[in-house]
C-alpha cells in the first residue's frame, strides 16, 4: 500500500490533472497554490455562463461552500449536476455545515448530485449526518474526528460518498475499509483553509486517477499530512508554516514520505 500511495504523488506531479475549483474568497489563493505545488493545474471559476463547460473539460471538481451566496449557490448546483451527468469525480467540502440553515439545505441539496467524496471535520460530518446540529462554532470543529466516525459510516451507507473527516487523525471511510492516518501537527489548525487544501488536493488525485476514490483520498491526505508535519518543525509559527507548507508539498522526497507515513487500516 505504501508504495502505491507514493505513486498516486508522482503520477499527480506527472500528469498535472486539472483541477476545476468553486471554493470561497478565503482560501482561493492558497488553494491554487498548494495545487500547484503539488503539480495539478488549478482553475477557479463559478460564472454562470461557464460553469458547465468547466466541469466538462476539467480532470475533478471542487465544491466549497466557505463563503456561499445565492448566486454561488447556482453555480454549485449546475456544476454538480454536470459533474453527475458526465460521471466525473467531484468532491464536496461542507464549510461550516450545522452552522446556519442556508448551509445545511446546500449541502443536502449538493449531496443528491452524488459527490464522489465529502471530506469535513468531524463537526461539519457529523452535522451532515444530523447526528448532532447543537454544537458546531463556526468554521473549526468542536469534536475530534474519531467521535465522527459512526457519523460518517451513516453518511457513507446512505450516499454511497467515501468520507474524509480530518482532524489529529484523518479518518477515511469507505464501504469495505477505513484508513487512519497520524500525519500532521496542531498548528495546522492556525492556517487558515488546510481543509479546503485537503480537499482540493483530494479532487487532484481523484482527477488523476477515477478507479479507487478511497486510494485517492488517503494518498492525499498522507501527502499533506507529511507535509505539514515536516514543514512545522522548520516554522516559528502560522506564517512561516504555511509557506514551509507550500514547500513541502513540492518537494516531498519517498524517504521522507515513508520514513513519517503513520497509516493503519481496518477491514470492515
Ligand atoms: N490536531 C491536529 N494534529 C495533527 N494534524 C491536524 C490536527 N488538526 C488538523 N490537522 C490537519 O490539518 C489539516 C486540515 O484539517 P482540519 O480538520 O483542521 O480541517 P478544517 O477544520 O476543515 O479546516 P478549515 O475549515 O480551516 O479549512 C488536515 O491535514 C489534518 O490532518
Ligand atoms: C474562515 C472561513 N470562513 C468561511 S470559509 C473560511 C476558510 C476556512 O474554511
Ligand atoms: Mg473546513
Amino acid at each position: 500500500m505504501e508504495k502505491s500511495l507514493w505513486k498516486s504523488i508522482l503520477s499527480v506531479r506527472t500528469d498535472a490533472p486539472l483541477i476545476h475549483n468553486i471554493t470561497n474568497y478565503v482560501v482561493m489563493n492558497n488553494t491554487a497554490n498548494a495545487l500547484l505545488a503539488i503539480g495539478a493545474s488549478p482553475i477557479m471559476a463559478h460564472a454562470h455562463p461557464e460553469v458547465e463547460e468547466m466541469v466538462n473539460i476539467s480532470n475533478a471538481l471542487v465544491i466549497n461552500i466557505g463563503t456561499l451566496d445565492e448566486y454561488w449557490c447556482e453555480s454549485m448546483d449546475r456544476a454538480a449536476k454536470k459533474a453527475n451527468e458526465l460521471h466525473k469525480s467531484w468532491i464536496l467540502d461542507p464549510v461550516g455545515a450545522g452552522a446556519t440553515l442556508f448551509r445545511d439545505q446546500t449541502v443536502i441539496n449538493l449531496i443528491n448530485y452524488k459527490p464522489t467524496v465529502i471530506r469535513g471535520n468531524a463537526s461539519e460530518i457529523m452535522a451532515i449526518a444530523k447526528v448532532s446540529r447543537l454544537h458546531t462554532k463556526g468554521v473549526d470543529s468542536v469534536y475530534q474526528s474519531e467521535e465522527a466516525i459512526e457519523a460518517a459510516q451513516w453518511l457513507n451507507s446512505s450516499t454511497g460518498s467515501i468520507i474524509c473527516v480530518s482532524g489529529a487523525v484523518d479518518v477515511i471511510i469507505s464501504r469495505k475499509q477505513k484508513a487512519f492516518i497520524r500525519n500532521g501537527h496542531p498548528m495546522m489548525q492556525q492556517v487558515t483553509g488546510l481543509g479546503c487544501t485537503a480537499t482540493a488536493i483530494i479532487a487532484a488525485f481523484l482527477g488523476n486517477d477515477a478507479s479507487d476514490p478511497f486510494h485517492a483520498t488517503v494518498s492525499a491526505m498522507c501527502l499533506l499530512g507529511i507535509a505539514g508535519e515536516i514543514a512545522q518543525k522548520n516554522s516559528n509559527g502560522p506564517g512561516s508554516l504555511q509557506m514551509n507548507l507550500l514547500d513541502k508539498l513540492y518537494n516531498l522526497t519517498e524517504q521522507e514520505f515513508s520514513s513519517y507515513l503513520k497509516i493503519d487500516f481496518q477491514n470492515d
